[in-house]
């Protein structure tokens, strides 16, 4: 989804959020959409732009903790969706029953001086947990995946839910939304454009060089040197270690990445919903590549991804970026599916 989409979006709520359901609207069906970590700091945030998303019907937060205040929080807020708050494992099948989309912003975030795959020993069993509540309680629902690292995460949620027979690749995503977030307003600063008007692909995966945009397929065109090219990859590369550190201890990014979760659920939703052509970069499994997992534009519909779209034409220095990326994608990959499998 367009940014501007979302704002309207957000704006169509704010006036007539509470019309949808008083006139009972029959052309937007009624969407589930449940938050796991929803007390966080990406959660909160996110729990709040899908209270404004006005394709939500329910809203159902979870959390280890504290998910009673921003539940009755959110729950204030006069737009169409019912918020129900859910605290602990045992109100987690509660939570999840009935849900379209799952969206996945539990585990801990890095501190200064961490990459995302220092994160893997806490998150991937936190994962691995949730997923298996997911297979049981909602299998069918799309899932959205936050939690770091992504390259690792989502291969760990498919072999859950091939264990437990309810894998459908079709419906499970790795959110690199915020790449694509950073790379178009990256961009927009340094070509002098719009930013409202920018599109960037981003494909690869979510983490470090993992993370390639393509900078030669950027629209509108600019007429940006190589050096301005290398450097903004390299810095979208490292957008989330700008933000780690810049917040020296206290986290990672959370409300950039609320904005951009909520775009790719919106997304989702409207895919579910019928919406012709929606597309979104998005880390799934695919065959675009030798890796059994890969970032690019996918076409969401009805039952998730619709189609993975190609890489396109790439530059001389896009070419080295994948070559250079597959080894590091690959071995994130296998650590996930080994984990998952012991
Ligand atoms: N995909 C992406 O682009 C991005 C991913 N992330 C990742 O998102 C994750 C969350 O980041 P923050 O919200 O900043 O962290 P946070 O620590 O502020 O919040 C995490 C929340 O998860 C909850 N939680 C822990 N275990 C849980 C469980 N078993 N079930 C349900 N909830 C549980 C915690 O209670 C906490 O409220 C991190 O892994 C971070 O690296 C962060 C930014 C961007
Ligand atoms: O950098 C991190 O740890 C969080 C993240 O994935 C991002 O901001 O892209």
């Amino acid at each position: 989804m367009r940014s501007s989409s979302i704002l309207r979006s957000i704006k169509t709520s704010l006036v007539r959020g509470n019309q949808c359901r008083a006139f009972g609207s029959e052309a937007v069906p009624d969407r589930k959409v449940a938050v796991l970590g929803a007390a966080g700091g990406i959660g909160q945030p996110l729990a709040l732009l899908m209270k404004l998303n006005p394709l939500v019907s329910r809203l159902s937060l979870y959390d280890i903790a504290n998910t009673p205040g921003v539940a009755a929080d959110v729950g204030h807020i006069n737009t169409r969706s019912e918020v129900a708050g859910y605290m602990g494992e045992d109100q987690l099948g509660q939570a999840l029953e009935g849900s379209d989309i799952v969206i996945i912003p539990a585990g801990v975030p890095r501190k200064p001086g961490m990459t995302r795959d220092d994160l893997f020993n806490i998150n991937a069993g936190i994962v691995k947990n949730l997923c298996q509540a997911i297979a049981k309680y909602c299998p069918n629902a799309l899932v959205n995946m936050i939690s770091n690292p992504v390259n690792s995460t989502v291969p760990i949620a498919a072999e859950i839910f091939k264990k437990a027979g309810t894998y459908d690749e079709k419906k499970l995503f790795g959110v690199t939304t915020l790449d694509v977030v950073r790379a178009k307003t990256f961009y927009a600063g340094k070509a002098k454009v719009p930013v409202a008007g920018v599109n960037v692909p981003v494909v690869g995966g979510h983490a470090g060089i993992t993370i390639l945009p393509l900078f030669s397929q950027a629209t509108p065109k600019a007429n940006l040197s190589d050096e301005d090219i290398k450097a903004l990859t390299k810095r979208t590369q490292d957008g989330g270690t700008e933000v780690v550190e810049a917040k020296a201890g206290k986290g990672s990014a959370t409300l950039s990445m609320a904005y951009a979760g909520a775009i790719f659920a919106d997304a989702c939703l409207k895919g579910l919903n019928g919406v012709p052509d929606v597309v979104e970069c998005s880390f799934v499994q695919s065959t675009i590549t030798e890796l059994p997992f890969f970032a690019s534009k996918v076409r969401l519909g009805k039952n998730g991804v619709e189609e993975i779209l190609g890489l396109g034409p790439l530059s001389d220095f896009e070419k080295e970026g994948l070559e250079a990326l597959k080894p590091e994608l690959l071995s994130s990959i296998e650590k996930g599916i080994k984990f998952a499998n012991q």
